[in-house]
């Protein structure tokens, strides 16, 4: 593969379904008694969510699921595409404590990372007629935006963008199609926040040397923000980027006229019910939530690629656990639904809540 197909990569494919999240969904069903509510929460099974790679040993699992889905393209003639999340950076996570990674930068984090982003492409090489598209990084180059402030990120900057760097131009060489994790509307688009990670982004895509297969950035990941609010969520105040389309309209621009001309998808599995937040911080198993918008290729917005279900509804933010060692003070406040087990681990009464405020309904 030498270059992209140009225009939007989810067009003319059939997602892959991931077997893992299927496999927590059917579980989930069983342990609900409502007949309504379980019939509700099987649906999920079939609704195309993205696969996290957040350990080195799930590596190999990617192999699995790309040769299961290149029998399933043979099988129907079907072009098929599978969704991936790549999240193992070396201090992950640097402003929280929810979802630290394995690797440090201190203990040999960056030899780590290259040979997890190596397996991933040793996988990858495998399959060349399985189309793939990849989150890169949740939450690494938006902490650099806003939290150099905070030790552990400033500590980690080097290792997030030549991990980026890595990750982007090895994957590019496999003919991946890439999407930058962005943050969301509440976080890099404060009008303040805009132009920084404008610059941040086109910097390392350019210094990369604008690997073609990078089609643009990802937004709202994990987070519950409205594609297009109706009216303003009140946490939004002073915001005129209430939502996820007037950030995007307002970053994309910035963008291209900095060299990087970005498209995006928009995370929308967990953003069905708008209002539930105290402050727009609010990031932890947030109380309420209900499934949101499902996964589309009409976004009414030629800048967004696809609306995408990328944090898998049910999978746990982080623990309530005061005495845990990842225990982070955003998941024991008052809009954080409690008790929760540790980030991404299963979360049952969480789930059936996102299947019961589910919008649209399931
Ligand atoms: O009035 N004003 O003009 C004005 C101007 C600027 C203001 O400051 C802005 O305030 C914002 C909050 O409103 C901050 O945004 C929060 O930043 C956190 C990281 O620090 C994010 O947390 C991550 O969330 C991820 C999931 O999304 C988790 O996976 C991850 O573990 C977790 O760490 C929150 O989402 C995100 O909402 C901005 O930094 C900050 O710059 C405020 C007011
Ligand atoms: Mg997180």
């Amino acid at each position: 593969t030498t270059a992209p197909d140009a225009g939007n990569p989810f067009n003319g494919y059939t997602i892959y379904l991931s077997p893992y999240y299927a496999d927590e969904v059917v579980a989930a069903a069983a342990a609900i008694s409502d007949a309504t509510q379980k019939a509700k929460a099987l649906r999920v099974k079939d609704i195309p969510t993205f696969i996290w790679f957040d350990v080195i040993a799930k590596t190999p699992q990617l192999g699995v699921y790309l040769a299961d889905a290149d029998a399933k393209a043979k099988a129907s003639g079907e072009k098929y595409l599978v969704q991936i999340v790549v999240y193992d950076l070396p201090d992950r996570d640097c402003a929280a404590a929810a979802s630290n990674g394995e690797f440090s930068i201190i203990n040999n984090g960056m030899n780590n990372y290259r040979r997890y982003i190596d397996q991933l492409v040793a996988e990858i090489k495998k399959y060349p007629d399985v189309r793939i598209v990849a989150v890169i990084e949740p939450d690494s180059l938006a902490n650099l935006v806003t939290n150099l402030n905070v030790a552990k990120c400033s500590g980690a900057q080097d290792a997030y963008k030549q991990g980026t760097t890595y990750a982007i131009q090895q994957l590019n060489a496999v003919g991946v199609y890439m999407y930058l994790d962005a943050g969301h509307a509440g976080w890099l688009g404060w009008p303040a926040n805009l132009n920084p990670a404008a610059k941040l982004f086109s910097d390392l895509y350019k210094a990369a040397g604008s690997p073609q297969f990078v089609r643009g950035l990802a937004t709202n990941v994990a987070n519950y923000n409205a594609l297009n609010a109706a009216s303003p969520d009140p946490v939004t105040q002073g915001n005129p980027n209430y939502d996820e389309m007037h950030y995007i309209n307002q970053l994309a621009p910035q963008l291209t006229s900095g060299g990087f001309p970005a498209h995006f998808i928009v995370d929308q599995g967990r953003s069905g019910v708008q209002g539930l937040r105290q402050a727009w911080g609010d990031w932890c198993n947030v109380y309420g939530a209900g499934f949101g918008m499902h996964p589309t290729l009409n976004t009414g917005s030629s800048l967004i690629d696809a609306i995408v279900w990328i944090k898998p509804g049910g999978e746990c933010d982080g623990t309530s656990n005061t005495s845990a060692a990842r225990y982070d003070s955003h998941c024991g406040i008052a809009s954080a639904h409690k008790p929760a087990p540790e980030a991404g681990t299963w979360f049952q009464a969480y789930f059936e809540n996102l299947v019961k405020n589910a919008n649209p309904p399931l």
